[in-house]
């Protein structure tokens, strides 16, 4: 029998354009001959079966069914391509736990301290994971602008705690940016963390589940033409992204046994992209992303495909082991 497949996409972030594209692609690569796929639409004013002719479908939020031509259809697998809430934060997650749907994405738990980065960042220090230093405001707390700089030196990055895709990044150069620069990450989330600038070679490196092992993928090697991997460098053709990255025999050792260890700490499943940037020859962990980009162009995709794996192996492998 076919799995009914239900590929979740969209979500509430300023993400959700990114996610459509992802939800797409895994959408067109998906096997017909084991799968039904079904493109399901995840915004905060409706959730909706959407099909070829673009026609939607409520979703019935008791049971996650849908109801086509008077047939109810349920699904046996949830493909998770929602980057930023609800999908990337354990919400979704959550939901699909208490109703027993498997999911591609790690659990609940996993997802929300990973999309914290604060949390993430200081639940992996004591197992003598390095960082940035940091500095945290929440929204209405009073803005030291000193005490921030005195902490974390210039030019710091300021970042929304809880977005991706760069929305809310801001690399400051000068004291009197600042301001600005939290303005902008407080458009994304209600917290913010502002780092100190790791200056040096910044790589991505895919984790998945892989045939019942985790597996490091091939490492990427980001090279941004702007100021840093901005919004523009990641989606619009600003960077270069070299896989497998031009580390020395030493330094891919040690990001991989890392990476790896990150993983294996947190119980990651299913997909993860984490994210360093070396400093004094140690790799220095920025942030850990458990619904990765997956649109052709997009880093972990790549990294498979170095690795031998296609899309459709990549995304049949998901649901494999989301069905264990
Ligand atoms: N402390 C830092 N030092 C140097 N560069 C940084 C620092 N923090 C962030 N950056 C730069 O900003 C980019 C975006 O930051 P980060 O990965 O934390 O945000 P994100 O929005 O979660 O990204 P993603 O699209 O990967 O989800 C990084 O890829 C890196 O180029
Ligand atoms: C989608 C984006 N947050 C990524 O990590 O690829
Ligand atoms: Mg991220
Ligand atoms: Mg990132």
């Amino acid at each position: 029998m076919k799995k009914n497949i239900a590929i979740i996409m969209g979500g509430y972030s300023s993400e959700y354009q990114i996610s459509l594209t992802s939800g797409n692609v895994v959408y067109q690569t998906l096997d017909r001959n084991k799968y039904n796929p079904y493109r399901v639409h995840i915004f905060k004013d409706k959730w909706v079966y959407v099909d070829e002719d673009d026609m939607e479908y409520p979703i019935d939020k008791n049971d996650f069914s849908i109801n086509v031509d008077s047939f109810n259809i349920t699904f046996d697998c949830v493909f998770n391509a929602i980057h930023g809430s609800p999908g990337e934060d354990g919400f979704m997650q959550g939901y699909f736990e208490l109703l027993g749907i498997p999911h591609t994405s790690c659990p609940m738990y996993q997802a929300s301290v990973t999309f914290n980065k604060r949390d993430c960042l200081s639940i992996l220090k004591p197992y003598g994971i390095k960082t940035a230093e940091s500095y945290y405001l929440n929204l209405g707390d009073t803005v030291d602008e000193s005490a921030i700089i005195k902490t974390v030196g210039l030019p710091c990055f300021v970042k929304a705690n809880k977005a991706g895709s760069s929305f809310g990044v801001t690399k400051v150069h000068k004291k009197e940016d600042l301001q600005n620069a939290i303005n902008v990450a407080f458009k994304e989330d209600d917290e913010i963390i502002i780092e100190s600038f790791l200056d040096g070679t910044e790589v991505s490196v895919g984790v998945i589940t892989y045939k019942g092992e985790t597996k490091v993928l091939p490492i990427t090697e980001i090279v941004s033409e702007n100021d840093f991997f901005d919004y523009e460098a990641k989606y619009l053709g600003k960077s270069q992204e070299i896989t497998p990255a031009r580390l020395t025999a030493e330094e891919e050792i040690k990001v991989t046994v890392l990476a790896k260890k990150v993983y294996e700490i947190l119980k990651l499943k299913g997909f993860s992209r984490s994210e360093y940037i070396f400093k004094d020859g140690e790799p220095h962990l920025l942030e850990i992303n458990t619904v990765p980009g997956l649109t052709k162009e997009s880093i972990l995709p790549q990294q498979a495909q170095v690795a031998g794996i296609s899309l459709a192996e990549l995304f049949d492998n998901a649901i494999q082991e989301a069905l264990k």
